[in-house]
């Protein structure tokens, strides 16, 4: 059923459960369930109105999977993402993701076979292969793994000189553990040195400060990036990758280090990006790879001044965006999450709203549609981008648009013009993110705010909500030892969670609109976020199709 032409869309009316209430849809972004302790900034903070959904167990209130082989990754060590887990919520089936595809392609060889491959390897006997990407182990965007086994198979396939443009992480795994990935690098590329390959780190910055903006929030993130990958020019210049990270870091953490070059003897960059070299971005996760891509794709690019626009050929290790077809050539094909419960809805005349800020915005449309951008039909969606603050670190501004958000949500559910009102609400993630804990508290507590607002609008309007998570941050912002106890670095301080977490996320269902007797089954224990898209097709009064995960409510006669 790949091809939509095939699909029959009509959804089966539910046996039960009725057409036309509101249901409003909300996704707290970085939301587990964990041990209540002083790390736990989701129960530090007052938080009255999930506090009163949890009351409602486990009938209207439980826990779901959001980690690992629930939401399609690698493994179950594998936290979770914004992406898998949208995906998972929006498509209601669990498909192999990103980092697992690279897995397979590279493991079997098969990404040496395809189209993308081919394509920028006919740049190797003259060119310059460039990588750029994110490098950790942190398998939210990119892997370093994945980045070693490229760099050697490209070699062994004739690639003779090789520029690694490195994004610094400390986001997805811990602040200050980019020196050790830059070191393993180093060594990997020393090696390669030693087999005749000319293969070196050429540029770097901190992940959000450098490239790795989304959702069009910050083109000068991007455009810092490709000053020093590009043009080979930024503010700071070293001989070694590894003491541009560790000088850096003396004043600023992984996430945002400026942006350096690495220059030779003569001051000279050692790897810009010039005519008739091939560039790859190895990051296999989409919503912050796209920008840097339209930045190297389109001619027509209007969003910064790119200096000189070499010509190369650019592969993504993806495609990131296979609507607006972005990037053309890739070096794995991305998973298909075809026949989302959004397009299904629409097409049976659900008339939907959809709202997050900026930072947030693809994760309840693009990413929610199975990573595809624009509306299914315009006339019965409306998607709407509160802007979210620039230039900042969202420890400072902790309540971030929460309450814009719920706002919007409310207005869009008192107006009666929709069916479904869908939101993500950011803080627990986007603070947790930074690490700072009394922030991430404040955070919470504005989270817990705007689902107030839109719950109080579903009682007005007779409607049902549905609260759930895409998977764990706020919930614990420290690392743990096996047993549970925080751990200490060697100066004796507390080591600071900034990742997300493999904790469950809770999910809520109630409204004076739903209907007496439903509650959740307790026959799907292993439920995770892919259940939740049958789940809410019933509470628009359809049946899910049949190789949808199943719903987790049910309707007992009282
Ligand atoms: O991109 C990010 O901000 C983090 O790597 C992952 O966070 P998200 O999956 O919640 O977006
Ligand atoms: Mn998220
Ligand atoms: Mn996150």
């Amino acid at each position: 059923m790949g091809s939509s032409g095939q699909v029959s869309w009509k959804l089966e009316d539910h046996p039960i459960l009725p057409k036309g209430k509101t249901v409003a849809l909300i996704v707290l972004d970085g939301w587990g369930e964990y041990k209540p302790d002083e790390y736990n900034c989701i129960h530090v903070a007052p938080t009255p109105t999930m506090d009163s959904l949890k009351q409602g167990a486990p009938e209207k209130w439980r826990l779901i999977k959001a980690h690992g082989n629930a939401v399609g990754l690698p493994t179950e060590d594998d936290m979770g993402n914004s992406e898998v887990g949208h995906n998972a919520l929006g498509a209601g089936r669990i498909f192999a993701q990103g980092a697992k595809l690279v897995d397979l392609a590279l493991a079997s060889g098969k990404i040496y076979e395809g189209e993308g491959f081919k394509y920028i390897s006919e740049c190797f006997e003259k060119g310059t292969l460039h990588l750029i990407g994110l490098l950790s182990d942190g398998g939210v965007h990119s892997r370093l793994d994945q980045l070693q086994l490229l760099l050697k198979g490209a070699s062994e396939r004739g690639a003779k000189r090789i520029r690694v443009h490195i994004l610094t992480d400390g986001r997805d795994v811990l602040d200050g553990s980019s020196v050790g990935f830059v070191e393993t690098l180093e060594n990997d590329l020393a090696k390669l040195r030693d087999g005749g390959v000319d293969a070196r780190i050429a540029s770097g910055g901190g992940r959000m400060y450098v490239t790795m903006d989304r959702y069009e929030n910050d083109w000068d993130v991007v455009k810092r990036g490709w000053d020093a990958q590009v043009l080979g020019e930024a503010p700071h210049k070293f001989t070694n990758a590894v003491e541009a990270v560790k000088k850096l870091r003396e004043n600023a953490n992984d996430q945002y280090l400026p942006p350096f070059v690495i220059v030779d003897e003569n001051e000279k960059a050692v790897g810009p990006i010039v005519d008739g070299d091939a560039v790859v971005t190895f990051n296999f996760r989409a919503d912050r790879m796209v920008m840097l891509a339209k930045a190297l794709e389109y001619q027509d690019f209007d969003k910064f001044d790119r200096v000189r626009v070499p010509k190369i050929r650019y592969a993504g290790m993806l495609q990131y965006d296979g609507e607006l077809k972005l990037p053309n050539h890739y070096l794995v094909s991305p998973p298909e999450i075809d026949r989302t419960s959004g397009e299904y809805l629409v097409r049976n005349g659900v008339r939907t709203f959809a709202c997050s800020e900026t930072v947030k915005f693809g994760h309840v449309t693009f990413f929610w549609n199975g990573n595809r951008s624009g509306y299914f039909n315009p006339e019965l969606e409306e998607y709407v981008e509160i802007p979210s603050d620039v230039g900042i670190t969202f420890n400072v501004q902790p309540k971030m648009k929460a309450l814009e958000i719920g706002e919007k949500a409310r207005d869009a559910i008192l107006s009666r013009k929709f069916d479904q009102v869908r939101v993500n609400i950011p803080n627990g993630d986007m603070v947790g993110h930074t690490g700072d804990i009394q922030a991430t508290v404040v955070a919470c507590k504005a989270a817990d705010e705007a689902v107030k607002i839109i719950i109080d609008a579903i009682e007005q309007v007779g409607g049902i909500y549905v609260v759930t998570a895409d998977h764990g941050n706020a919930e614990d912002m420290v690392k743990r030892n096996k047993s549970g106890q925080p751990l200490f670095d060697k100066n004796g301080n507390l080591q600071i969670l900034t990742s997300h977490t493999c904790q469950p996320v809770p999910i809520a269902i109630g409204g004076p609109g739903l209907a007496p007797g439903v509650r959740f089954r307790n026959d799907v224990p292993n439920g995770g976020l892919a259940n939740v898209a049958a789940t809410v097709m019933n509470l628009h009064g359809y049946v899910a199709p049949n190789d949808y995960e199943p719903t987790l409510i049910e309707v007992v006669k009282n």
